[in-house]
């Protein structure tokens, strides 16, 4: 695996996400950050969506990025004139390869369908341009169907072909069986695209890495259709941390990203997010922070400044001794275990008042308080 290309598709699939619209200058300032902490690969958005898009994609290409830039389009040649126009060196060219999708979209010709295909390649090539393939709905495509399309679009001159599990309905084993079988039958290399509908989508774009899929598509906070697409920080975490592939990504940057992509979709990251939720490194329960105090690993798969974060150790309902002790011996105030006992009692009663931890201040409150109506508490 130590070959795999990201091609991070923040800006076409995850902005695909039900009322999520960049503007040219967040399309082009998540574009720059990409680039920077080096992400290898961007698709940038659709040319054919018209004179908005085409600006900012536009914009993109001129920003001279190490990134290599795709275009999405449809195997349409007016698309990939738009691309073109753009400035765009490299096209993505997707068809449906699935009965249910050529049904609805191409009534059922899929013989149409080929030949669009292979008249888009074609003009493609002619203009000078790098050729991926698509294959939309790859997953519930007939699989002899599907490596008829993959082998005749190798025939007709594209470099790349990608799976695409477009509904997200495939778990890790099925990934694997159906992307192998794929990455056997072709020489060009395979891209594995995931859908997250199932929860699987980091799951499967790994084991399609595994197949033999040399390429992945991501987005950041996992941003995408529906319930979204592979999130990059999970997939490049994943590599780094389970398998030791080390991608030449500048994690510590990931949460930075991570916020940029949030502010500008309009979308909250879930607290429990995986890598960049807030409380990916944030320990409460007693238990968890005894562990931690002593060794972090404990309980932290591994450090969270590797991905930006600083640990966090708060109090709240699950809270123990040794945690407490911790805090307020850090602000010089040391307890006998009985007054201990009766700060964490109010601090459980608190929390659930408030539905949260408590901060630091209002810990220190809670104690000041105690410890002035110590004469009136029953014991
Ligand atoms: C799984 C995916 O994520 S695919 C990417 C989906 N992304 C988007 O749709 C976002 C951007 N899309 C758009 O801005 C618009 O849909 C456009 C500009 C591409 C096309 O807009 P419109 O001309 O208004 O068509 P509309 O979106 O209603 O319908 C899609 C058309 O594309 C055709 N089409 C869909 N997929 C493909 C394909 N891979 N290749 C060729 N034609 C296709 C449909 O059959 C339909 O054709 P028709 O107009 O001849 O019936
Ligand atoms: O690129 C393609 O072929 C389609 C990509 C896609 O977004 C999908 O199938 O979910």
């Amino acid at each position: 695996m130590n070959q795999v290309l990201v091609n991070d598709t923040t800006l076409r699939d995850g902005e695909q996400a039900a009322g999520v619209a960049f503007n040219l200058q967040e399309k082009v300032a998540i574009a720059k950050f990409l680039d920077t902490i080096g992400v290898h690969e961007l698709e940038v958005g659709i040319p054919a969506m018209g004179e908005e898009e085409t600006r900012a994609i536009s914009a993109i290409t001129q920003l001279d990025l190490q990134a290599k830039l795709l275009g999405w389009n449809r195997a349409v040649i007016s698309d990939i004139q738009a691309s073109i126009a753009c400035g765009l060196k490299r096209v993505h060219i997707a068809i449906p390869v699935s009965g249910i999708q050529i049904a609805a979209k191409f009534h059922g010709q899929w013989r149409v369908t080929l030949q669009q295909l292979r008249d888009s390649i074609n003009f493609a090539l002619d203009k000078g341009l790098w050729v991926s393939v698509g294959g939309e709905d790859s997953s519930r495509a007939d699989e002899n169907f599907l490596l008829d399309v993959a082998q005749y679009a190798q025939e007709w001159g594209a470099s790349r072909f990608r799976f695409c599990d477009t509904v997200g309905i495939l778990d890790p084993f099925s990934t694997y069986t159906k992307v192998k079988r794929l990455v056997s039958a072709l020489v060009i290399p395979v891209e594995i695209h995931t859908h997250n509908d199932f929860g699987l989508a980091t799951a499967n774009a790994l084991a399609g890495l595994k197949a033999g899929a040399l390429s992945v598509n991501t987005t950041v906070n996992g941003l995408g259709e529906r319930a979204g697409n592979a999130a990059l920080e999970e997939v490049v975490m994943a590599l780094k941390r389970i398998y030791g592939v080390n991608l030449g990504i500048e994690t510590p940057r990931l949460l930075e990203l991570s916020r940029l992509v949030a502010a500008a979709s309009g979308s909250h990251v879930p607290p429990w997010k995986a890598i960049v939720g807030e409380n990916a490194f944030a320990h409460e329960a007693g238990i968890h922070a005894h562990g931690v105090l002593q060794n972090p690993t404990t309980y932290e798969p591994f450090a969270p400044q590797e991905v930006g974060w600083e640990r966090r150790l708060v109090v709240g309902k699950h809270s123990g001794r040794h945690l407490l002790s911790s805090i307020l011996q850090e602000h010089g105030i040391f307890l006998s275990s009985q007054e201990t006992q009766s700060v964490l009692d109010a601090v459980r009663q608190e929390s659930v008042e408030k539905k949260r931890s408590l901060t630091v201040q209002e810990l220190l409150d809670l104690v000041q308080e105690q410890q002035r109506y110590s004469h009136a508490t029953i014991r």
